[in-house]
């Protein structure tokens, strides 16, 4: 893999006309896709649990829901087959991706002791992220579902001490499940990647700032070198190839390959590379570009780690983006005010900073962090970045 530095202009982020937008999902509420959306869209979004991800594609391409969120690469259990299978089938684009750390826990009845627990249940994808901690402990029976917090909900719903699942906290609380045993996933830095996904021709608006990433979805001949042509194209065209996804086509032992770069394939050396390529592949389609948000994406926020210098430094690393995060929003606002006013004074709008205000207790509370504090802290922001703006917050 090549490595290469993307200098070109941010990737234009879709946002749709409403303000809070409908984002379907595989799974039931406290799912980690939930999670993941909430990371992408904030708080205000609808989150629309839906029971496969056919149904998750198939509802973002009527449609019927603004955005789709599908995780397609977990860090311990790879690729998430069924899931790249759906998207190969679909006709949807990219708009975004998002990593999210995934802790998982072991949840049961409250006051259930460890040695009662003899059946275990939860999805293929998070029984596969936590496979030490299920061969110490053989007496627990594995039971696969269709999601981790539908199987949370059962284990409350069913009353059965001896029934635990595998599922966030999130789900635990939501479900009034306890913790049983903590972050019990072969690793510390467990994380899993989610595309946001659209359909075509949906509209896009904000540029977001960020290295873009795209995709090439193709089939090769089956003749040799075929796969190599196409890559060496990539690489020369230096693009570093991101991940490089496998599935079987419906031919026996034909494959349709995801290679995900980080570039825009769509112009530029990218758009060449494509070209020079072309000549190589059956059939292909160029997705993209999009930008990545979380633990090692674009926006710089740092992986987790197992011990505290680690820690301190991805806190560093978060601290760093929260006051580039700040300088953004100074420039925005400094324009808001500009073509408010016309380039006239400061001019305040207190129900403009309410509504500011409502969306961070709005935010925090998805989070789980105390509303009133982010509050305080969102009024100091607004001060932050209007430093004429300094009188106390409006009461809302
Ligand atoms: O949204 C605006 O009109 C702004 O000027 C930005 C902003 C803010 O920082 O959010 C700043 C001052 C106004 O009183 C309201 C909001």
């Amino acid at each position: 893999m090549s490595a290469s530095s993307d200098t070109r202009p941010p990737v234009t982020h879709p946002t749709p006309a409403a303000s809070a937008p409908s984002v379907g999902y595989q799974g039931e509420p406290g799912a980690f896709s939930e999670l993941a959306l909430r990371r992408w869209f904030g708080g205000s979004a609808r989150a629309v649990p839906l029971p496969d991800f056919e149904t998750v594609l198939a509802r973002v391409r009527s449609g019927e829901v603004d955005f789709a969120i599908l995780p397609v690469e977990n860090t311990l259990a790879g690729s998430v087959a069924a899931a790249c299978d759906a998207f190969l089938r679909a006709e949807v684009d990219v708009a975004g991706e998002v990593v999210e750390p995934i802790r998982h826990q072991l949840l049961a009845l409250p006051g259930t002791p460890p040695s009662a627990l003899r059946r275990v249940s939860s999805h293929p994808v998070a029984l596969d992220q936590c496979r030490a901690f299920l061969a110490r402990h053989p007496h627990m029976r594995v039971v696969t579902g269709s999601d981790t917090a539908g199987a949370a909900r059962a284990v409350a719903e069913g009353g059965d001490p001896a029934a635990a699942a595998i599922a966030s906290e999130g789900a635990g609380e939501r479900y009034g499940l306890e913790v049983i045993a903590r972050d019990i996933h072969d690793r510390p830095d467990n994380q899993t990647r989610f595309w946001v996904l659209r359909s075509w021709g949906a509209p896009m608006a904000a540029p977001q700032p960020g290295v873009s990433h795209s995709m090439l979805v193709f089939e090769t001949r089956n003749e040799p070198g075929a796969l190599a042509r196409v890559l060496r194209e990539l690489a020369e065209a230096g693009l570093n190839l991101k991940a490089l996804t496998a599935r079987p086509a419906e031919e026996p032992w034909h494959y349709r390959f995801i290679a995900e770069v980080e570039g825009d394939l769509t112009s530029g050396r990218g758009a060449v590379a494509i070209a020079s390529a072309t000549p190589h592949m059956v059939r292909s389609r160029v997705v993209g570009p999009w930008t990545v948000r979380g633990p090692g994406g674009a926006d710089g926020v740092a992986a987790p780690h197992a011990d505290a210098a680690g820690c301190r430094r991805a806190i560093d690393a978060v601290d760093r983006a929260l006051v580039r995060l700040l300088a953004q929003r100074r420039d925005l606002a400094t324009r808001t005010q500009s073509l408010r006013t016309g380039g006239g004074d400061l001019l305040r709008d207190p129900a403009r900073e309410a509504e500011v205000l409502r969306h961070a207790a709005a935010e925090a509370r998805a989070v789980g962090l105390p509303e009133e504090s982010v509050r305080q802290l969102f009024w100091r922001v607004i001060e932050t970045c209007h430093p004429a703006v300094s009188e106390a917050p409006p009461v809302t």
